[in-house]
């Protein structure tokens, strides 16, 4: 480790005074203007790492659906998984060092993690479409190039893309090629041949309206289209060519909203969706003949993902275990239906990809998703052997669903929940099932449900168990929420600390809009009371607080991660 040249380097890319940051749920993520040094010192991290599991590492410059002012950055883990919660703290702990600490909290986590400098690293790099995002990336590359790191920067990528390439590169090329070109082909590959055995083929299961976000979807789904477009004609809107990143569109804004983006027209029954701003979440929706919305999120999507998979095995005769991972926040209905009537069993883990990818990787096959839209499939490797020998060696019946399966499991991106991957999954399976999105929706109907915020001074005094579906602390703030939720029929609520804001989220369902609407306010005063509430009162009606869901910096001292200090 030449120190000498770390310190040179990381004086030009010095850290603002006071600013502390943290490794969140997602990574860093704050204004673009406060993450240069972050950048250059994730960039130095990924080195570390990757001599430590001798893989190649990625680093994502991103901040998802944040306002395109912000700007966020991830590490990704060998088998493109997110980083590994020791080195999520090591994260923090660099990120926030002051210059002269940076030599020694270097050595300390080289030390700590008994890191052989000697070894080589390799690191890959990826950036979505916010105008910042070229030049930290930039800074990535210096963090990198200082500590002797050889890297190879994919430029443009969505955030599931570059999971997937660092996937590839870590397992001998046997998941895909690393390549945009590898990554193309290999799922329009499968959707094509999975597209092929529908029998229902008109034009209504061949088109869909896709909102990007504005984003990096937009840019990548254009590239992609014309190597799916036997099987699916897609037409995009918001694909950044006039409209600003996230703003009143998106995955995100459609979901926590609930009505459609701008930007698009919706006729009668047509079948649309949103990505996010960098395509890792979708959520689909329709307008009925009366010009109702109807949102289909993270929880349906799950719903006919598994259903599908689950009717494949029973074709197939194979008993192999299946499960649905979703988070507190998966609509009450969902789970009923998935444990009542489709016998799936299902388990609930705290917020955050991570948790719930860990769980699902215990089964056999593992499905997960947040209500939110993002989420994905994954298949043990012995699945994937028994189910490719099936597609060999079964007599007609069978071998067909067999191939199918093999196919849907090419389809999936098992690194990390992909909004192109998950939307041509959805596709395939409405068209070999032949249903409608109003069939699809009419699986089971959604409770009535509102989300909400509660600003207060300290967010870490709300402390939660049970998967975060039961408030530890403050005191008395569990038993007021457990005396409202009797007040309602149906009714289930819950408050948690945001790991991406500075905020405290509050959950409710119920048997009617009004009463879930009622509900979230009154937990929300019992937040406001009993957990430090500042500023205004919440107020009744659900306008204030979730309408600024998309403008995450309007709340706390600063965004997402950051604390200021004076
Ligand atoms: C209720 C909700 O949607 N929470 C989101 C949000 O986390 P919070 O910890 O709730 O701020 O951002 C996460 C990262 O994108 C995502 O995984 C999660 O689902
Ligand atoms: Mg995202």
């Amino acid at each position: 480790m030449d120190l000498g040249a770390i310190t040179k380097y990381s004086a030009l890319h010095a850290k603002p005074n006071g600013l502390i940051l943290q490794y969140g749920t997602a990574g860093f993520r704050t204004k673009a203007e406060h993450l240069d040094h972050v950048m250059f010192r994730m960039g130095l991290l990924a080195v570390l790492r990757s001599k430590q599991t001798k893989s190649t590492i990625g680093v994502m410059v991103t901040a998802s659906h944040n306002p395109e002012e912000d700007n966020g950055v991830k590490l990704v883990d060998p088998l493109g998984e997110m980083l590994a919660p020791s080195w999520e703290e090591h994260a923090t702990y660099l990120a926030n060092a002051e210059e002269q600490d940076m030599q020694r909290v270097l050595i300390d986590i080289s030390e700590k993690e008994a890191v052989n400098l000697q070894q080589d690293a390799f690191v890959v790099i990826g950036r979505d479409t916010r105008p910042s995002s070229e030049k930290l990336s930039q800074s990535v590359i210096d963090g990198v190039t200082v500590l002797g790191g050889q890297f190879h920067d994919y430029g443009l990528l969505t955030t599931p893309q570059l999971h997937y390439m660092v996937y590839c590169r870590n397992t001998g090329g046997r998941y895909g090629k690393a390549t945009i070109e590898g990554y193309y082909q290999k799922l329009s590959k499968a959707f094509v041949e999975l597209t092929k055995q529908a029998s229902c083929s008109g034009d209504e299961y061949r088109s869909l309206k896709v909102d990007c976000a504005n984003g990096i979807g937009a840019l990548k789904l254009r590239e992609m289209e014309h190597y799916f477009s036997q099987g699916l004609s897609v037409q995009l809107f918001n694909d950044g060519s006039k409209g600003k990143l996230n703003h009143l569109c998106g995955a995100d804004f459609v979901k926590s909203h609930q009505k459609p983006p701008q930007g698009m027209e919706i006729k009668s029954n047509e079948r649309c969706c949103s990505f996010d701003g960098d395509a890792d979440r979708i959520v689909y929706y329709y307008h009925d003949a009366d010009g109702h919305f109807h949102l289909i999120d993270g929880d349906k999507i799950a719903t006919l993902i598994s259903s599908f998979l689950k009717e494949l095995l029973v074709e197939i005769g194979e008993s192999l275990n299946i499960g649905v991972v979703q988070t507190a926040y998966a609509n009450g209905s969902s789970t009923r239906y998935l444990e009542e009537v489709m016998k799936v069993p299902v388990y609930c883990t705290k917020t955050g990809v991570k948790h719930l990818h860990h769980k699902a990787q215990e089964f056999d096959i593992g499905v997960y998703f947040e209500a939110n839209g993002h989420g994905t499939a994954l298949f043990s490797t012995a699945v994937e052997m028994k189910i490719k020998q099936s597609a060999e060696q079964l007599e007609d019946k069978k071998r067909k669903a067999a191939k199918m399966l093999e196919n849907i499991i090419d389809l999936f991106n098992q690194a990390a929940g992909d909004a192109i991957s998950d939307m041509l999954v959805i596709e395939a399976i409405l068209a070999l099932k032949g249903l409608t999105v109003q069939q699809w929706d009419a699986l089971y109907t959604d409770l009535p449900n509102r989300q909400l915020k509660v600003q207060v001074a300290d967010r870490r005094v709300i402390s939660t168990t049970n998967a975060e579906r039961q408030a530890v602390t403050p005191p008395g703030l569990q038993e007021a929420i457990n005396d409202l939720v009797k007040k309602y029929k149906l009714s289930r609520a819950f408050v948690r600390p945001s790991g991406t804001e500075d905020v405290v989220r509050v959950y409710a369902e119920a048997d009617s809009q009004e009463s879930a609407d009622h509900l979230a306010h009154e937990v929300s005063l019992a937040v406001f009371q009993l957990a430090g509430g500042i500023g205004e009162r919440p107020q009744p009606g659900y306008k204030a607080a979730e309408t600024t869901h998309n403008i995450s910096n309007a709340f706390g001292p600063g965004t997402a991660n950051e604390h200021t200090v004076p």
